[in-house]
């Protein structure tokens, strides 16, 4: 039941500025970015067609990984880049000549999207050809995406089928509408969830046939729930030895898997920073990396499980920019794209701090459209990358300068991301992205080109509107025709039962150990996996929490108290920023944009001075940055605000 004087979350979704506030607050955006670059589209509405960016690669680090050593390739499902470039060209001499530019449905973003003719990942041998595929010519891309422009059918764009949004008025509730259509379109059929539980039941059979002292752990999307339908399943094999990790290991477990029909496309990374083999499945043709004698998946699966439950919204951006990315072959690591871990690491951070998320003005889910363009303008546009570091320090997303973390190796561009493990400050999780110069790019493309078509729609006439599609211009899914079949709630998804089975016995063995320290705890025991039914079938998959809770743990494993006191723990600063059932005018003060500014700068604090992860400060340490708070929050507020104006300038036309 909703308080006097408490706003309704979800109906309003945005909110006017008082001018004299905006043009102050336009000029500071310091926190995010050097140069005051950035033309907003949303802020005069003309349409922007020829964004200047061009996609050139300039920091081209190598990965931390080393040669790969392969077993057997099947060479007949692996398409290789030249043969994709080549198919492209026929396309432009088959389909350039003669056809009206159409600049807004171009996906213009000069980060093509990737042409392969499946979902699946294909096997990218040569990172220089995948250069070589962002830094096609201008003309190129042009003439490609009249090609794309003119396919008329739902094909690239499917989740359209039966979903027309062209009478919805306000467009920024057509692409919310558009990307719920998404995420159910794409979201795991019973049938899908079947044959991964299956197949991870009969890997851990074969892994205990080999090696009796071992058993394997999922870890990974498909332990979070995040992945997409082309996702690999990850594993990692624990053992009571310990010892699995050594070469010797991994090929004597590639040979197995080969020698029994396990397995076809195995590749052994022997020497990588994390050894792994990685195969696909001869039985359901899924993608598998496994690795050996590491804990940290299976615990930051279960972090980022608690992410979703207390925060709404996350898992429908996060599937979406997955994709985005997915399209434009951003998506792997090793061709210095973003991993799945980084993006969910981003995409928590940014609504975990988003002003008008945290006082409750509004409603993640009904406004899907807006936070992804926030998150294109923000990571595309405005984020400071040689200056800003993500970090989740006290299960608490921040930014903290990059000078503050020790631990974070040199880099030879300035421009690389930098986002802290939830689990080990010392690690940067994105070190490998070295691509951030296209994916920066790709994001500021995307919110170009959204807000454009979001323009143009907008005035069109209802005849234009029939059958158009706004995430279309952004993200093509391309595979077998699914059926809108979100079935997560039929059936359990094993690896979350499993990993949530190992956390409750893990915690109840810490409890025991606490109680007689003679006690072993070995986490490789499949005592830890296989609880009885009754203790599985409490861990159904459930829809996260409507409104926001923190970390609710005693209802998913009992932890002992002195971890729970610790994990509860908020500081006192962001309680204060987080009012309960904070009513909407607290946005002006707490977000500091009274025409007289009167900020307190103990009202927020999200970057930490002096920050030192290797020496976490005292939290009475912890002083907010006058400069860095205020403007972060002036940044946060002229986008609400800006977004508001134009929602309104709209409605007037
Ligand atoms: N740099 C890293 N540091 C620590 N752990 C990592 C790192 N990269 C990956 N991992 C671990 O490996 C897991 C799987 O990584 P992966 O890139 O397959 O992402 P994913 O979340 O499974 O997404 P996808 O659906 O794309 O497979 C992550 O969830 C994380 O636990
Ligand atoms: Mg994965």
């Amino acid at each position: 039941m909703r308080k006097k004087g408490q706003r309704k979350v979800g109906k309003k979704p945005f909110k006017r500025m008082r001018k004299s506030s905006f043009n102050k607050i336009q000029k500071k955006f310091d926190v995010f970015h050097e140069e005051i670059d950035h033309f907003n589209n949303y802020e005069s509405l003309t349409l922007d067609i020829s964004d200047p960016e061009i996609v050139s690669v300039s920091d081209n680090e190598s990965s931390d990984d080393e040669p790969i050593y392969k077993v057997d390739v099947d060479k007949t499902n692996h398409k290789s880049i030249p043969e994709v470039v080549d198919h492209r060209e026929n396309k432009i001499n088959k389909n350039g000549d003669g056809i009206k530019e159409d600049h807004l449905g171009l996906n213009n973003d000069f980060i093509p999207f990737s042409e392969s003719d499946s979902e699946e990942y294909e096997n990218n041998e040569n990172d220089n050809n995948e250069l070589e595929i962002l830094s096609v010519s201008h003309k190129q891309i042009s003439i490609k995406h009249e090609t794309y422009s003119r396919r008329t059918t739902n094909e690239e764009f499917p989740w359209l089928l039966n979903h027309d949004h062209s009478r919805q008025r306000d467009i920024s509730k057509w692409i919310t509408l558009e990307m719920k259509d998404f995420i159910s379109y794409i979201s795991p059929s019973r049938e899908e969830i079947e044959i991964r539980n299956k197949t991870i039941q009969k890997l851990r059979k074969v892994v205990r046939r080999l090696w009796p002292d071992s058993t394997l752990h999922v870890f990974g999307s498909y332990a979070t729930d995040l992945y997409l339908p082309g996702s690999d399943i990850d594993c990692v094999i624990t053992s009571k030895t310990g010892n699995k990790e050594h070469r010797s290991y991994l090929y004597e477990l590639a040979r197995y898997l080969k020698s029994n029909g396990i397995g076809k496309q195995i590749e052994v990374i022997a020497k990588a920073r994390v050894p792994i083999i990685k195969f696909v499945d001869v039985d359901s043709d899924l993608h598998i990396d496994v690795s050996f004698e590491r804990l940290n998946g299976i615990e930051i699966a279960k972090i980022i499980r608690t992410w979703l439950h207390e925060t709404p919204g996350l898992r429908e951006l996060v599937l979406v920019i997955k994709q985005f990315l997915k399209s434009r072959r951003l998506n792997e690591v090793h061709t210095g794209g973003l991993g799945g871990l980084s993006i969910v690491c981003l995409v928590y951070s940014f609504l975990h701090l988003h002003p008008r998320l945290r006082t409750e003005d509004i409603d993640a889910r009904e406004n899907l459209g807006v936070l992804l363009m926030d998150f294109f303008e923000l990571y595309g546009k405005n984020f400071s990358y040689e200056k800003v570091a993500l970090s989740f320090q006290d299960d608490i997303p921040t930014y903290i300068p990059k000078s503050h973390w020790r631990a974070l190796p040199p880099s030879r561009s300035s421009l690389t991301l930098a986002i802290q493990d939830p689990l080990d400050v010392s690690n940067n999780i994105s070190r490998s992205s070295y691509n951030v110069s296209g994916i920066k790019k790709a994001f500021s493309g995307a919110f170009n080109i959204i807000s454009n078509k979001c323009y143009e729609l907008n005035q069109a006439t209802f005849k234009d509107r029939v059958g158009k599609s706004i995430l279309g211009n952004i993200i093509k899914y391309k595979g077998d025709a699914r059926h809108f079949k979100d079935e997560r709630e039929l059936v359990e998804n094993r690896a979350i039962v499993e990993n949530e089975v190992y956390h409750m016995k893990r915690s109840r063995s810490v409890l025991d150990l606490e109680k007689n320290e003679d006690m072993f705890l070995n986490p490789s025991d499949d005592e830890l996996l296989t609880g009885g039914q009754d203790e599985l079938s409490i861990y159904r998959v459930s829809e996260p929490a409507k409104k926001k809770q923190r970390r609710n743990v005693t209802e998913i494993a009992d932890i002992p108290k002195k971890k729970k006191k610790k994990i509860k723990k908020k500081p006192e600063n962001i309680t204060k920023l987080i009012p309960k059932g904070a009513p909407s005018k607290k946005i002006d003060e707490l977000m500091g944009i009274e025409d007289d500014d009167d900020i307190n700068d103990n009202d927020t604090i999200m970057i930490k001075e002096n920050d030192d992860s290797a020496n976490p400060p005292r939290e009475s340490t912890l002083q907010s940055t006058r400069v860095d708070a205020q403007t972060r929050r002036d940044y946060w507020l002229s986008k609400g605000q800006t977004l508001a104006s134009v929602s309104i300038s709209k409605k007037n036309t």
